[in-house]
């Protein structure tokens, strides 16, 4: 039997995650959204590629939690974007009391799945998701850090002009200003990029890449990224539904990892079929530490405004 997949929200990210998840014939896919006719006619419509594609998924769009049953990833992007000049932590009571809605319904329909949140401020979101599914660690994770890292594996692979497949980079912390860029850690070919680029440089590629989703919002005006956040998305979920034991930075609950406890900060974690598998500890230097602590303090200040802290 074919794995199914539940996507909340069919907005830019939700609809992109299911083209992709279509596309690499993952998993049958189900849609599903407030609005009615959208989550319907953009799951047909996709539908309707798959011959041309040659791939066998379903793709049902719905407003029915009850279509959701049996799930074994939800992936969660309901909720408002960002405009220009906003910040993620703006969306914050918004999405709040959109997570609060979902996940209840997702849990009542899929009481096993594993539940992968998108909808920002990511990380404040992940935790809420978590206290509300009342789930174990492994099965709600935050999707941001395959994001970020990615974001940072462009800049540099343009900056040393080789394939992006030759580039290797983490990006530790919350999803906001202060995430955590670790060039140490990243590199060409398996050569530390602090060998490659000058310390100069680099700073400016952090600085991009923690800005780069405000770049983004900035050229678009209407919203903000999808393309790159769903195959984020859809890259967790591949390595869940194919017990693949990938290290990915994910959003995880820590519980005293780092030196943190009882918040979801993104660190390098194991993805397999049971979500997540395990944290991976790096040394960090002590100004690593200190810049993922003060990115986790503004995390547990969102988390404090809305009572899950
Ligand atoms: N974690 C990340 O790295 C990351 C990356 C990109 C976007 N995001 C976030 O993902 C979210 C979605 O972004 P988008 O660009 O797809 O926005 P969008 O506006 O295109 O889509 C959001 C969808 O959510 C739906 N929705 C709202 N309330 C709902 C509810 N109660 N139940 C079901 N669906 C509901 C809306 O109808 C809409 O279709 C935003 O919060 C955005 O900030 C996070
Ligand atoms: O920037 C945003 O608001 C969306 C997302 O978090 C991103 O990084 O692209």
């Amino acid at each position: 039997m074919r794995k199914k997949v539940t996507i909340v929200g069919a907005g830019n990210v939700g609809a992109t995650a299911a083209h992709w998840i279509a596309a690499k014939e993952l998993a049958d896919v189900v849609l599903i959204d407030v609005v009615e006719g959208v989550p319907q006619g953009k799951a047909l419509d996709l539908l309707q590629a798959m011959p041309i594609e040659k791939r066998d998924c379903t793709i049902l769009g719905t407003n029915d939690y009850a279509d959701t049953a049996g799930s074994d990833v939800v992936v969660i992007t309901a909720g408002i974007p960002r405009k220009p000049g906003m910040s993620r932590d703006d969306l914050l009571m918004t999405n709040f009391k959109i997570m609060s809605d979902v996940v209840g319904k997702v849990v009542a329909q899929s009481p096993d799945t594993i539940i992968i949140v998108v909808s920002n401020p990511l990380d404040a979101m992940a935790q809420a998701a978590f206290k509300a599914a009342g789930f174990p660690r492994e099965r709600v994770i935050g999707m941001a850090g395959v994001l970020d890292s990615a974001r940072f594996r462009t800049f540099i692979a343009e900056e040393l002009q080789v394939s992006v497949e030759n580039v290797t980079a983490f990006v530790l912390g919350g999803h906001g200003d202060t995430m955590v860029p670790l060039s140490r850690y990243s590199t060409m070919a398996g050569i530390p990029i602090t060998e490659l680029i000058a310390p100069e440089r680099l700073k400016e590629l952090e600085t991009r890449t923690a800005n780069g989703g405000a770049e983004i919002v900035k050229h678009l005006k209407t919203g903000s990224a999808y393309y790159a956040p769903s195959a984020a998305a859809v890259e967790m979920v591949e390595a869940i539904l194919k017990d693949k034991k990938k290290i990915l930075p994910c959003a995880a609950y820590l519980q005293g990892e780092y030196g943190i406890s009882g918040l979801y900060v993104g660190v390098p974690c194991k993805l397999g079929s049971k979500g997540l598998e395990k944290i991976i500890e790096i040394k960090l230097t002590a100004e690593e530490q200190a810049a993922l602590q003060k990115s986790a303090d503004s995390v547990k200040e969102l988390c404090t405004v809305i009572g899950v802290a």
